[in-house]
């Protein structure tokens, strides 16, 4: 899937300023962005459920303002505010959904909601958000689409829910199924992922694969030493490149320091190498903190 210099208006306001990416086949490819960065008006013009303003995208290799139901039918989508019928039960309506963009294997819809835990004999209306949710999962995956489109899918999912459907997507991906997500939750796009899109203010901030994402991202330092001074630790910290937030205090004997790390360790290790340490902790990357990092700050607007 590609897109390229996608902009789109709504009225005065401008969704997207130019959005463009590539997407290989048969990966899994994420959108995160806070709320009204145009991750749902992406998913749309991509779908040809609104035109954009300006660009053009490419789906399975087809432009889809031109494509007719033969590529609906290999796209399986998942939308943010689902709307469904609510006088039928769930496996009448996904019968229904089957006819259209089928077809299904057999027992297929049953296996996908066994696995979610999903009543299909009860009402539509009946069905709590979360049930309902696992209802626009199945009709997403049930025909085995060469393409799912998810907006927001684990919304309402309880975390086991959210475990079945990350198994959903490793399963999709390792059968050469290409998924493209969005998501609030960092977590869920690091775990499914192979690259991630962040959007903001209707641009793409960054693309980068989620390693590549990790090995930038803020780890917590905290140390304790002794035989230094306060002034001496600061100053040996305080020129480490990558290195901010810094504090250094005394505690009885000992000096204590902590801070942000974002970049490479060695230089760390270097300068940590001839003190006398009896605490170190460098806390595991926190992912979450750089990307809220880039949904606000101006200045990382390049690609990582
Ligand atoms: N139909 C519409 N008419 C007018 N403005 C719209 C319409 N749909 C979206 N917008 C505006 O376009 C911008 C992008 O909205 P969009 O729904 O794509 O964001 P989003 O990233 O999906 O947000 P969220 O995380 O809240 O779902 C927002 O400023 C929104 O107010």
């Amino acid at each position: 899937m590609e897109a390229h210099q996608i902009t789109k208006k709504y009225g005065i306001t401008l969704a997207l300023k130019g959005v463009s990416f590539s997407m290989p086949r048969g990966s899994v490819f994420g959108v995160i962005g806070p709320n009204g960065a145009g991750k749902t008006t992406t998913m749309r013009t991509l779908l040809d459920i609104i035109r954009p303003t300006s660009g053009h995208a490419s789906v399975l290799g087809v432009d889809p303002r031109k494509a007719g139901p033969e590529l609906r039918r290999r796209i399986g989508f998942l939308p943010g505010e689902l709307i469904l019928d609510g006088r039928s039960t769930g496996r009448k309506l996904l019968q229904h959904y089957a006819d259209i963009s089928g077809p299904v294997t057999k027992g297929r819809i049953e296996e996908l909601a066994e696995r979610l835990g999903l009543d299909l004999s009860r009402p539509v209306r009946k069905l709590s958000k979360g049930n309902k949710q696992k209802l626009g999962i199945v009709q997403a995956f049930m025909h085995k689409p060469d393409l799912l489109v998810l907006d927001e899918p684990t919304s309402g999912l309880d975390p086991l829910m959210q475990q079945v459907f990350l198994d959903l997507v490793a399963e999709a991906r390792a059968a050469g199924q290409s998924v493209f997500l969005s998501s609030h939750v960092i977590s869920e796009i690091q775990q499914a992922a192979d690259e991630v899109a962040i959007l903001r203010d209707g641009k793409i901030v960054t693309i980068s694969s989620v390693d590549k994402l990790r090995d930038s991202a803020i780890r917590h330092l905290r140390l304790v030493a002794s035989g230094i001074s306060v002034a001496e630790l600061r100053q040996r910290l305080d020129s480490l490149d990558g290195l901010d937030n810094l504090t250094v205090s005394s505690s009885g004997e000992d000096v204590e320091a902590t801070a942000t790390l974002e970049g490479s360790i060695p230089p760390l290790v270097q300068a940590l190498s001839t003190l006398s340490l009896s605490d170190l902790v460098l806390e595991e990357p926190d992912l979450e903190e750089s990307v809220l990092k880039l949904y606000s700050s101006p200045s990382k607007e390049a690609a990582l």
